[in-house]
């Protein structure tokens, strides 16, 4: 395989004595949108702003395209990485018009350009006389990243850009902005606090908490198959259950669910397991029951808490919760039969506890 256009290679930060990136390495293939994800705090920002250039790491090095950007005798400054930058605000310049803030990162007339850019974005031609304060949250963002764009970039950084914009705005907004770095071939790193969106929108999500890495992976791996229960919680909601390992099978409360293939072996005995809420359906026959303790109505789903009946030799009284399209079965006392659908996963911080 050939190298990743963006190598961040165990890069660290301190602010004073706070250790605000520690160690920090990841790869992001040319043309792929990677999310960086974690709680507030957790250093995301600052990272960003390292591969920018904003930022200066104490230990560690940036690469694009091969190149060292930060470790030689000078760091190559941010105007001279071929890095467009979005930062959560957007930043417009408020007393330039739109067509001027577009191409303040071009070269010569570039008229044309403008209007092509602004098209690109979705946004009418006619807007590149307005200022900015004459715009929505949201067509300034696309404006800043027509800005962004129009100094054609290796790499994108993307600093919490939807999150000014309202649900429905926010989802077609994502979508567009999607499909223009995907047909441009530009490798993206964006930064977000919203699960879904990292979710939807990457090919790779990374998971940032106390400025270290918890894990990187696809989507679908690091929601279904989450290194330890902090990155499993904070990705979605998550049903931990008591469970005894046999054999590549967990044997609980809920039946006998078959144990998902993770990083390292799991050995038989007592495990904690986690299943994500959607996996557990509401049947109309099962050897597995539990009665409903209460419930929360979400509009297309409920959230029902649920005291599993004990099954076998399984932990008595454990409960969880999950999502029920039907409100009507969710009043409490209802005897509830279930099933549960795909694997379970033994979480590497509670193998044997
Ligand atoms: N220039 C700075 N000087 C001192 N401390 C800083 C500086 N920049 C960031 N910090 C601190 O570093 C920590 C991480 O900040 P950062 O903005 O990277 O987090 P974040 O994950 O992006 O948070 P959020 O989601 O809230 O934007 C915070 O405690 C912050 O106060």
């Amino acid at each position: 395989m050939s190298a990743a256009q963006l190598q961040v290679q165990n890069v660290s930060k301190s602010f004073g004595s706070q250790r605000v990136v520690q160690d920090v390495s990841l790869n992001a293939q040319r043309g792929s949108i990677t999310a960086i994800i974690g709680p507030s705090g957790s250093g995301k920002t600052t990272l960003l702003r390292m591969i920018a250039g904003f930022e200066v790491p104490d230990a560690g090095r940036v690469l694009l395209g091969g190149k060292d950007l930060t470790s030689g005798a000078k760091p190559v400054p941010a105007h001279r990485r071929k890095v467009g930058y979005v930062p959560q605000d957007g930043a417009l310049f408020p007393h330039l018009s739109v067509a001027k803030n577009i191409a303040f990162g071009l070269k010569g007339r570039q008229s044309d350009r403008v209007a092509e850019l602004l098209e690109v974005v979705s946004l009418p031609t006619s807007f590149a006389k307005r200022h900015p304060d004459e715009l929505s949250g949201g067509q300034q963002q696309r404006v800043a990243l027509a800005r962004a764009l129009a100094r054609e970039p290796d790499l994108m950084l993307l600093d919490e850009p939807f999150s000014a914009l309202d649900a429905a705005l926010r989802n077609t907004t994502r979508r567009a902005v999607g499909k223009i770095l995907n047909e441009a071939g530009i490798t993206t790193v964006l930064v977000t606090h919203d699960q879904a969106e990292a979710l939807s929108f990457a090919d790779q999500v990374a998971v940032l908490r106390n400025g270290q890495l918890s894990q990187v992976g696809s989507p679908f791996v690091v929601y279904n198959r989450p290194s330890d229960r902090e990155t499993a919680e904070f990705l979605g909601d998550a049903v931990m259950l008591e469970a005894i390992a046999q054999d590549g099978i967990a044997v609980c409360a809920l039946g006998r669910i078959p144990i998902s293939r993770g990083p390292f072996p799991v050995q038989n005995g007592a495990v904690k397991i986690m299943l994500r809420p959607e996996q557990i359906r509401v049947v109309p026959e099962s050897e597995v029951s539990g009665r409903v303790v209460d419930s929360e109505f979400f509009g297309p789903e409920t959230t029902l808490r649920i005291r599993l009946d004990s099954l076998g030799a399984s932990a008595p009284n454990q409960l969880i919760s999950i999502r029920h399209w039907n409100s009507s079965q969710a009043f409490p006392g209802a005897e509830l039969k279930l099933r549960v659908a795909g694997e379970a996963v033994v979480l590497a911080d509670h193998q044997g506890d």
